[in-house]
């Protein structure tokens, strides 16, 4: 057996059309277009990469870019200083912080300060709670995009044993969330790592989403004949980027989404919508 291709890539192209749509609409009815802000703190290549990765695909759709740089010892007040700015930039529809920041500062307090309303990631904990509680509010990127592929390849959720390894808070802890809705109605088993006997939970598995940053950790002797497996894992290594899944699990899968290529570039996109989303809505209250 050969997966078939959960194509993020081709998938978010499409989704990046529908909103460069709505967007030009947007600028024509506002007289400005939506902004995107990031804000990018120290030099880690990974994270520089993303966020460019996100003005690019800003300036494909006619969003506004606004980013903002601050250096690797960057002090909590300065960090909260730009967030401050943004918060009351009118330019400046949503935004995001670039996960992680250095060890120094305080991750939370950074999200808290955020205006809920401008959460482009859907991490504030004002944003978190109606995930919690199955309501409508601005959701995070992976897991919004994974639930999107998912959706647009016909893979059935409603009832499908999902197993998730990670448990971060851009991946794992949402998807599970959001995975056991009543609108998608998975039975999610949420794993770590170091979870006692993760190949029998995998094993289980109509669905594996690997978000473990852990190279090659899923392989086909851990896959259940037939799952469909997501790749949200990615470590740099002297190699070049090297994804959770195994290239062996290609020939048990029925369907994969792969690193590159699969849920990386369902993030962006689903990092647009949310953008868009936001943008129509201020529309709507003026
Ligand atoms: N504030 C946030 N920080 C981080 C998030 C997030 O959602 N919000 N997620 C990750 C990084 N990330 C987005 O920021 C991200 C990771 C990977 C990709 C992507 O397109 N990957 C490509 C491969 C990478 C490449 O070619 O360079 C792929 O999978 O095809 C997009 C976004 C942590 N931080």
């Amino acid at each position: 057996m050969t997966a078939q291709l959960l194509d993020g890539k081709a998938t978010a192209a499409e989704i990046r059309r529908g909103l460069a749509e709505r967007v030009a609409e947007l600028t024509t009815t506002v007289g400005r277009p939506p902004g995107l802000g990031t804000v990018l703190v120290g030099d880690d290549p990974g994270s520089h990469a993303y966020v460019d990765g996100k003005h690019r695909d800003c300036a494909q759709i006619g969003v506004a870019p606004i980013r903002r740089r601050l250096p690797v010892d960057a002090t909590q007040q300065q960090v909260e200083d730009v967030i401050d700015e943004l918060n009351a930039d009118p330019a400046c529809t949503g935004y995001i912080v670039q996960l992680p920041l250095p060890r120094h500062l305080d991750a939370n307090a950074v999200l808290e300060r955020m205006d809920p309303a401008k959460d482009a990631d859907g991490l504030h904990p004002v944003n978190l709670g109606p995930l919690v509680l199955g309501v409508e509010a601005p959701l995070p990127c992976t897991p919004r995009g994974i639930v999107e592929l998912l959706r647009r390849h016909d893979v059935p959720l409603a009832g499908a044993r999902v197993c998730v390894v990670g448990r971060g808070i851009t991946v794992g802890r949402p998807i599970g969330l959001l995975l056991t809705r009543r609108s998608e109605n998975a039975t999610v088993t949420l794993c770590r790592t170091g979870t006692e006997d993760l190949a029998r939970h995998l094993r289980e598995a109509d669905i594996v989403i690997a978000a473990a940053g852990s190279p090659g950790l899923i392989t086909k002797a851990v896959l259940r004949p037939g799952a469909a497996v997501l790749d949200a894992g990615i470590t740099r290594t002297d190699q070049g980027l090297v994804g959770d899944v195994h290239p062996d699990a290609a020939t048990v899968a029925t369907w994969l989404a792969p690193m590159p290529g699969g849920v990386g570039p369902m993030t962006r996109a689903m990092l647009l919508a949310n953008v868009v989303e936001a943008a129509e809505r201020n529309a709507d209250s003026v």
